[in-house]
């Protein structure tokens, strides 16, 4: 039996990934959701360990359920961690991790899924300074659509795909672009259709997707509508051209060698990435309530950090005013702030 393969994030994506392992029927390791805490799993066990993966993009819309083990801190029993999927949101990573870094050591691989970016070059700031100690670290980007429609109970609404690459460390002797275990045992999945690239080609992926995420998360926040309703709106239209302006701009100024990157001159083209949020936002998600109007509603804090905040950040760094993306962030987190203070 191989090293089980550890989910820390059992919410949409988490479980998809989770479920989605354990259903391949070569898979000989077991897949272990991690768990907040004793009354997450207590509630978990509570539904005899089944979690349920519905497919709205089939006829019927079929319900698949899976038995997985699940742990909390308190419970885990091991040594080391050698293989950990993260799908936390990015602004919850950190303490989540927290519990298990004592698991973790420079042969351990750890792929985090999750949209905006950052949250790597932070953890290495923080946590994992000395290279030679730092775990294989895998970047995974995803656009498979999926919400909770109830308690350990998701719908897989929207069938995409998954890119992983590898981080390049700095100076690990032993760190090979090779894709590890877990990453071959997602590749097996059709439903997950992952691919694994070169690091340059993958993030100019993430750029391109947190160009959509720029725009469209922030905006059904403040406005508090589906995605749709920002359709036919010039002055909706004029506001994505400045926020996407301001992205290639500090993409091109603060990423390194990106400029050299064709493909990157190509995918990263101001009006191709126009056209292509509004398609994204507007035709294949435009009935979904975003991830981040979804998170200011439950009063929930969001990933604004890791999106246009990231943005600002990285142009502060370099003394560029990234006052659009400041604005858009500023305005989220009013908005965030506003509905947890209701009642
Ligand atoms: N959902 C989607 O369609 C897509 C999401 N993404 C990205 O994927 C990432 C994950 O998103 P998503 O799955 O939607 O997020 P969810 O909020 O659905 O899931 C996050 C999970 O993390 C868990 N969690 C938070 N803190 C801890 C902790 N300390 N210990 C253990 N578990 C913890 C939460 O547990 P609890 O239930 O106990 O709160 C929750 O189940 C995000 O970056 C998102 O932007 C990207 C593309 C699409
Ligand atoms: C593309 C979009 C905006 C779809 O809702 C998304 O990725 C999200 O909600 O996080």
């Amino acid at each position: 039996m191989n090293s089980p393969i550890y989910i820390l994030g059992a919410g949409s994506i988490g479980s998809l990934l989770a479920c989605e392992l354990a259903s391949i029927p070569s898979i000989r390791r077991d897949i272990v959701l991690l768990l907040r805490n004793q009354t997450r799993a207590e509630q978990f066990r509570a539904k005899q360990s089944l979690m349920t993966i519905e497919r709205n993009f089939e006829q019927g819309s079929p319900q698949y359920q899976t038995k997985l083990e699940a742990k909390y801190p308190a419970e885990l029993n091991v040594d080391t961690i050698e293989n950990l999927i993260v799908t936390t949101k990015t602004v919850h990573t950190e303490k989540a991790l927290s519990n298990y870094l004592p698991f973790l050591n420079e042969k351990s691989n750890i792929l985090f899924v999750q949209n905006g970016l950052g949250v790597i070059e932070h953890l290495k700031r923080v946590i994992w300074t000395n290279e030679s100690k730092t775990p294989n670290l895998y970047q995974g980007i995803t656009t498979h659509g999926c919400f909770q429609r109830q308690d350990f109970h998701f719908v897989h609404a929207g069938l995409g795909n998954l890119k992983i690459a590898k981080v390049p460390s700095v100076d690990k002797s032993s760190s090979t672009d090779g894709a590890c275990s877990m990453v071959e045992e997602l590749m097996k999945s059709k439903t997950l259709n992952t691919s694994y690239l070169p690091y340059d080609e993958l993030i100019v992926s993430q750029c391109e997707k947190l160009a959509v995420n720029a725009c469209m998360n922030p905006n059904t926040a403040i406005l508090d509508c589906l995605n749709r309703e920002l359709s036919n709106i010039e002055a909706v239209k004029l506001l994505f051209k400045n926020i996407i302006t301001e992205c290639v701009d500090v993409f091109f100024r603060c990423i390194p060698n990106l400029s050299e990157n064709e493909m990157a001159r190509r995918t990263l083209d101001i009006p191709r990435l126009l056209e292509l949020v509004m398609y994204t936002g507007f035709e294949v998600c435009g009935n979904n309530s975003s991830s981040m109007r979804q998170d200011t509603l439950y009063k929930r804090d969001t990933e604004i950090d890791s999106i246009n905040g990231w943005i600002v950040k990285l142009a502060d760094e370099v003394g560029y005013p990234a006052n659009v993306n400041k604005t858009i962030t500023l305005l989220v987190k009013a908005r965030t702030q506003i509905n947890q203070r209701r009642t």
